[in-house]
């Protein structure tokens, strides 16, 4: 069973995942603006950067993140931001929402200037992750052991983000165990998830670079996360 502090560790990352969506105004406009190449990439660009807004707020109430080097912390949100980016928009996309939102997405993300060869990875990733029907216990602890990653470039203290994300894979194992009984497989498959995450870093920088080459612009919030 979980301890006290496990217990209180689980409600504080829920509390946070929750803390933050992405605005109304951004999903009502998904149903309404037309479905030009040029509107739909805008339509992205605001859907991403309010995600990266989404991601640095739920970073910063991860107990501990805040107490870490501050060169660590930007490190780490450089590093992870397209990993949790994806994660979260995947567990939006396959689970939160209404069904014809997801259908007018998927659309729009096709027919945004993004080339086929990471269309396809990308909606192979979101397939995987909504077929796991992830408690929203699981997608918190996931995201944020995504973020705590000891070893993305640049990290100088790995050690202290390691004694950060040891005890959120513990819980995560131990919650996977009692919430998935039928499935003792599951835990494995919820790290699989992270490994396929990885491959899909490479994919979003060759979309970066090409929409770049066509000029296409960003907002500052992107262009600092992603060093574009
Ligand atoms: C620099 C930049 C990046 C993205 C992006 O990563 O979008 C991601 C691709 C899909 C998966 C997550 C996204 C936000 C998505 C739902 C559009 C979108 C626009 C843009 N100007």
């Amino acid at each position: 069973a979980i301890t006290k502090e496990q217990d209180a560790l689980v409600k504080l990352i829920v509390e946070a995942y929750n803390k933050h969506q992405i605005p109304q105004d951004v999903t009502k406009k998904l149903l309404q603006e037309q479905y030009s190449t040029e509107e739909n990439f805008l339509l992205l660009t605001e859907i991403a950067t309010s995600q990266v807004q989404v991601l640095v707020e739920f970073t910063k109430n991860i107990p501990g993140f805040l107490s870490l080097d501050h060169e660590d912390q930007i490190a780490l949100l450089k590093g992870s931001a397209v990993e949790a980016m994806f994660l979260r928009s995947a567990q939006v996309f396959s689970r939160k929402m209404p069904k014809g939102h997801t259908v007018v997405l998927e659309e729009r993300i096709r027919k945004s200037g993004i080339s086929e060869e990471f269309i396809t990875p990308l909606f192979n990733f979101y397939k995987s992750v909504g077929e796991l029907h992830m408690m929203l216990e699981e997608q918190a602890l996931l995201t944020a052991i995504t973020i705590l990653t000891p070893d993305r470039p640049y990290v100088k203290d790995q050690q202290a983000v390691e004694r950060l994300q040891e005890p959120m894979v513990e819980l995560l194992k131990k919650l996977c165990v009692l919430q998935h009984p039928q499935e003792p497989q599951y835990f494995a498959r919820l790290l699989g998830r992270l490994t396929e995450l990885r491959t899909l870093n490479h994919y979003h920088a060759e979309m970066l670079t090409s929409w770049r080459v066509n000029d296409h612009k960003f907002t500052p919030l992107l262009c600092e996360i992603w060093d574009v």
